[in-house]
Formats: structure tokens, sequence, C-alpha cells
């Protein structure tokens, strides 16, 4: 799969530019017959559209478009296309810029593999892009619902600060991180979190953070021997989102600093089944799912447009210009982050689970 499709049975394709007239995806591969309405899909792009203090000034509806694929509540097993217009766009402040490569943005690569860019705004490299994966996200989300697996994320750490989530359940975490205009669930660190935004957007400068999800009551056994390992998996489609800079699961990088003997987990009864003590793995060993959740964290870049001059080369002239990026940009991605996490996060877990023919084509009733 090259490029703008992601997943073996379950999969995306997602089309459109941040300044063109839509974006939007196709879904193939789903089963048919699972209740789906355009309100399940709205809801988790509603979770991720522009808008609110702390965010992108471009006001984007972000209202779903169903073209195919669902009749009459249900899907139909079909390609399900959905298009989401684009309404605010405004590139004046990019024609200024258009010869100038934005450091820390996809300007340069682009221009290095294509050999030619659309200049107003992002493109593809835009996290415009990134509503289209949320639709698709949501109908995976809504698919595992279905077979009681639960997909729920929050910010767990904005500008150095940290969220605290000791001794809160999945459903509470959730819900307070929806409540918070920066979704962190602690209340004292979200104040902070809000505060080092705020700040960072006075200076024109930007900040970035954690995002962590949860996928509670997965099945065991989900992952491919050898190379296709549910962690591999999960890494590959959580790093193919916009500034996402590293993933971890279960203690992550935090492993490399404990002893076997702190980092193994016990291995109990639980309720009658095999179960663990403690979660450092994150829910998977050899790339196979074990039955506890699956953690996963995404360490989020600082957005790179930001109003603070900065040093770049004009590749027209070849000569080095300072810029300063104007528009309408997200001085801490985080926030907005969370639901297009969870909806990659989604998309590989439904994929797993009809690869592990846990999901049938056809589903009853
Ligand atoms: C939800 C979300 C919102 C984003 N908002 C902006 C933004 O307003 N301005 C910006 O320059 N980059 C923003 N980004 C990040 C860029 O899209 C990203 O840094 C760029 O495509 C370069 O890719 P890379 O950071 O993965 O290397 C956002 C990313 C996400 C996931
Ligand atoms: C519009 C959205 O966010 C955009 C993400 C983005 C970027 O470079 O990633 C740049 C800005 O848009 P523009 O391309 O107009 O400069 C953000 O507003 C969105 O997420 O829907």
């Amino acid at each position: 799969m090259v490029g703008n499709t992601f997943g073996h049975i379950f999969r995306v394709t997602t089309w459109g530019e941040s300044h063109g007239k839509a974006v939007g995806c196709v879904v193939d591969g789903c089963p048919a017959g699972l209740d789906i309405s355009s309100e399940v899909i709205q809801r988790e792009l509603d979770r991720r559209k522009p808008g609110g203090r702390l965010a992108t000034k471009r006001k984007e509806e972000d209202k779903v478009e169903i073209l195919s694929g669902v009749f009459e509540g249900k899907t139909l097993g079909t390609p399900i296309s959905m298009l989401i217009w684009n309404k605010d766009v405004d590139s004046r402040p990019y024609e200024e810029i258009k010869d100038l490569l934005r450091p820390g943005h996809a300007d340069y690569t682009y221009l290095a593999k294509f050999g030619i860019r659309d200049w107003r705004g992002g493109g593809r490299a835009s996290a415009r892009e990134t509503a289209a994966r949320v639709a698709a996200g949501a109908i995976a989300k809504h698919l595992l619902a279905r077979f009681g697996v639960k997909v729920g994320g929050y910010a767990k750490e904005i500008a150095g600060v940290s969220c605290n989530v000791d001794g809160m359940s999945f459903e509470e975490i959730v819900e307070k991180a929806e409540k918070s205009d920066v979704r962190c669930p602690d209340s004292e660190a979200a104040k902070l979190m809000e505060e080092r935004i705020i700040e960072a957007r006075r200076e024109g400068d930007s900040v970035g953070g954690v995002v962590e999800v949860i996928v509670k009551n997965p099945p065991a056994g989900l992952g491919e021997p050898v190379f296709m390992k549910l962690d591999a998996y999960i890494a590959y489609a959580v790093m193919g989102i916009p500034a996402v800079k590293g993933v971890e699961i279960g203690a992550g990088f935090e492993a490399a600093r404990m002893k076997g003997s702190e980092h193994n987990d016990p291995i109990v009864i639980k309720n009658g089944r095999i179960g663990f003590a403690t979660n450092n793995a994150g829910g998977i060993l050899g790339g196979v799912s074990n039955g506890d959740d699956i953690i996963v964290r995404a360490a989020i870049k600082p957005t790179p447009s930001i109003s603070k001059p900065q040093r770049t080369v004009n590749f027209r002239t070849m000569k080095e210009e300072e810029i300063v990026v104007k528009g309408r940009h997200d001085p801490c991605i985080v926030p907005r982050a969370v639901p297009v996490v969870e909806a990659m996060v989604s998309l590989a877990i439904a994929d797993a689970m009809m690869l592990q023919g846990l999901i049938p084509r056809c589903l009853q009733g």
C-alpha cells in the first residue's frame, strides 16, 4: 500500500489538500450490516475540527457527507465514500511566502520529492487531511464498540506539564478529558497547560506534548508474526500522523531504565483467567495482544508554523532570508491530535481484528 492508503482488510484512502475544494476518504472492507449514521461520524469530527481559543482561527464546520456505501442506516459492505468541504480557505498569507520554505513543515521535502508543491497552505501535508482519517476512524471505532472494544485518549503532557491520571478509570479519564479545553482530565495540570499555550501564542511561538490513547478490553491474539506485529503496526499508524515524532507502547522508553524484575508483568489468575498484575507491556507481548489494555503514547512536536522570525531559504533565488509565518495556526497541536491518534489506533485495531477473523465481513442483526 503506497502513500495514501492504510490497512489490509479494513482499508482507508484519503484525498484532498488543505486549500483545495474538499478533503475526504474512501473506506473499503468495512463489514456489511453495521448500524451507522452521519451523527456517529460527525461526533468524532467535531472533536477534531478547528475552533476554540486554544486552536487555529480557521473556521471549518467539517460537516461530513456520506456519498456511498451506507443504505437505510447500515453499511452495505461496499466502499464508503465521505466528503468534507473546505469552507474557510484563505491562501493570502501563503502567497507572500510561496518561495520561502517553512522551517519544520513539509515545504522543502514535498518540493524535493515531487518537484511541484501546492503552496496554498500545507497542501496534503496539512493536518486538514486528518479530518478524513477521523471520519474513517469513527467507523472503525464504532465497529470496535460493537465488539466491546473501546478507544479513548487524552493529553498526557503539554509544554512539560504532566497530567496525573492515577486512580482514574478509563471512563473517568475520557469523560474529564472531553470537558477540558486542552483534553487533560487532571484539572490542575490542565490550567497550567492552558497558560503555557497562551503564553507561547503571545510570543508568536508554539509548544508540543504527548497524547495517550488506551484501548480498553481488546481481545488477546491480535497481531501478526513477524513483521506486522501489533506494536509495529500501531506505531506505523500513529507515526503517519503529522507532527508525531515518537511512539511508545506501555512503559515505552522508560523500559530502557528498568530492571527485568521491575519491567516484567507478573502473570496471575484474574477472574478465573490468565492476566497480568501490572501493564508495562502496554498490552502487547511478542507483537501479539495479551488481552490487557493497549497503551499507546505519541510525542507531538511544537507546531512548525510560528510567527517568530526564523532563518530559511528562498528556493528560487537560492538566497537565505528571514521568514515570518502568518495565517491561522494551532499554538499547540496536542488537544486536537487526541481524536486523530484515537482514529489511527482504531483503524489499526479494527484491521487486526479482521485479520484475526474476529470481525466477520457480514454482521448479523
Ligand atoms: C491536529 C493537527 C493540527 C495541526 N495544526 C498545524 C497548524 O496549525 N500549523 C502547522 O504548521 N502545523 C500544524 N500541524 C502539523 C503539521 O501538519 C506537520 O508538522 C507537517 O505536516 C510536517 O509534518 P511532520 O511534522 O510530521 O514532519 C498539525 C498537526 C495535527 C495532527
Ligand atoms: C485547517 C486545519 O488545520 C490547519 C492545519 C495546518 C497544518 O499545516 O497542518 C495549517 C492550518 O491551516 P492552513 O492550511 O489554512 O494554514 C491549520 O488551520 C484543520 O485541521 O482542519
